[in-house]
């Protein structure tokens, strides 16, 4: 419990492991896919994906180089386009919205999303994200100093989820509702995980049966989501006063300026499902890894401590304090370094593509490995390390320009990326200002991708009032 302290890698797929017991790794984690001694190669690697009988075998590239990834993500983004594949697992959830639309379709929804997440949008939600800490704050406290372990992913969960609810509707989300959508997205997320690595090899994924679940999994959290929308709508046409500066309102009112539309009816949910989930998964993810690390390193927790006693004191934190709380910050970003909530960004080809010295064939899976960028031997001083103030060092700022993307870059950077920074600093601060953690002795994360990289035993830990 000390600067030497390890964060958990995962379970590299070392030795020869059997077809089988191969399979069975790829339907649980994607990191499975990243052995030891594939974080110093810079460049693109094939790899042929198996396929059904008479079906052509496709290749599916992972890409290493800076410059590459920039070209995909950056430069000929309109080229590599989101996966169909992507697209056929969520349409149940949130249909055709802004997270697996392309084209014109997605420049439209970008445009319009946009408007709630710009500078001012963040500022305005800033109270509705300090209730929902206050609230997280609450269970915590309720907990602490039990000598029994917390289970803090679950925590953070209920803490992001309930962030997201109440800058969306501006109204607390119950435990009832908190429970329903998680146990659904969780069940969600493993269908949908696995069906992409099926639907990879070539597997029609609308014959499988595990769609019925899915969708049903799906209903589930639309339904709640569609409770506060339908009583918004319903103000709305009584003519009743409803609230200006959530995201609901500007979803609502905001015309593109290009095609003079709005989001209306069933589109209006699809992009509020799909802001929910994209809004709150990730951010748990990060935070649930980040207390795991700082449980780890009581010397952190301790500067943490003395830089939000600085910053806050004793009173409620102000959106100008979050630009003051470097530190806190620091610790987030490398957090999102070594455990990217995000693990790798997936693309196709619709027609067959020049990258670097490669003709890409149409139809091919394309892959950014966020996570070995994040710890590239090129790139990274100890990149298996956690080290919070590598962000302060003039010298990791190479590093940053080619290796560093948690929420990707270009014209699909994660909107939402000022949203969750602020969040992230906020809930970080305030529970570094009144708690402790430590870690549970013989409990060891196990890291897994799904759609997000969460710990598959849970992350347990020990809260225990700030001496
Ligand atoms: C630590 C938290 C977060 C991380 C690490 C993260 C990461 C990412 C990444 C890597 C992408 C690109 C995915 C791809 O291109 O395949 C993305 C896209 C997106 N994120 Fe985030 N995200 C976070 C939080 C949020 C939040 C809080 C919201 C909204 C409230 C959000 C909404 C979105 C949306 C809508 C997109 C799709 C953007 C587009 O395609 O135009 N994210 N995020």
């Amino acid at each position: 419990m000390s600067e030497d302290f390890r964060p958990v890698l995962p379970l590299a797929q070392d030795g020869h492991p059997g077809p089988l017991e191969r399979i069975r790794g790829h339907l649980r984690s994607s990191l499975g896919l990243f052995l030891k001694g594939s974080y110093g190669f810079i460049g693109i690697s094939r790899h042929r994906i198996p396929s059904l009988p008479l079906m052509k075998p496709r290749t599916l590239y992972n890409v290493r180089d800076p410059e590459l990834i920039r070209e995909i993500l950056v430069r000929r983004f309109a080229e590599f386009p989101k996966g169909k594949l992507m697209e056929r697992m969520m349409r149940k959830l949130s249909g055709y919205s802004i997270f697996v639309s392309n084209g014109e379709a997605w420049e439209r929804h970008r445009r319009i999303v946009d408007q709630a997440f710009g500078q001012a949008g963040v500022r305005n939600v800033f109270t509705l994200m300090r209730d929902a800490c206050d609230a997280s704050i609450a269970r915590l406290a309720a907990e602490a100093d039990s000598g029994k372990p917390v289970a803090i992913d679950a925590e953070m969960t209920h803490f992001a989820g309930d962030v997201i609810f109440r800058t969306i509707f501006s109204e607390p989300m119950s435990t009832e509702d908190a429970r329903r959508i998680f146990t659904a997205f969780e069940e969600f997320q493993a269908i949908a995980f696995a069906q992409g690595m099926i639907g990879l090899v070539g597997v029609p994924i609308h014959w499988l049966w595990s769609n019925r679940r899915a969708r049903k999994m799906a209903r589930e959290i639309r339904d709640v989501l569609n409770g506060p929308l339908q009583r918004r709508l319903k103000a709305v046409r009584e003519g009743r006063e409803v609230p200006k500066n959530d995201i609901l309102s500007v979803l609502m009112t905001a015309e593109d300026p290009v095609t003079r539309t709005k989001f209306e009816g069933g589109e209006l949910l699809d992009q509020i499902a799909m802001l929910f989930l994209a809004g709150h998964e990730t951010s748990a993810a990060g935070l649930a890894w980040a207390l795991y690390c700082l449980a780890h390193r009581p010397d952190v927790q301790k500067q943490l401590h003395c830089e939000a006693q600085t910053v806050l004191g004793e009173r409620a934190p102000k959106f100008s304090d979050m630009k003051r709380l470097d530190r806190t910050r620091n610790v987030f970003r490398e957090v999102l370094r070594l455990y990217p909530p995000i693990a790798y960004l997936s693309r196709d080809t619709d027609k067959p593509e020049k990258l670097g010295e490669d003709e890409i064939p149409s139809g091919s899976p394309v892959v950014v490995p966020i996570w070995l960028m994040h710890r590239h031997t090129e790139y990274w001083k100890c990149p298996h390390e956690f080290q919070p103030d590598r962000f302060q060092r003039p010298e990791t700022r190479q590093a940053q320009r080619c290796a560093y993307m948690p929420f990707s870059m270009g014209a699909r950077v994660c909107v939402g990326a000022a949203f969750a920074l602020q969040e992230a600093v906020l809930v970080l601060a305030e529970i570094m200002r009144r708690f402790e953690v430590a870690p549970v002795p013989g409990h060891d994360p196990q890291p897994v991708s799904r759609l997000t990289v969460r710990s598959d035993n849970g992350i347990q830990l020990f809260v225990n009032s700030a001496r």
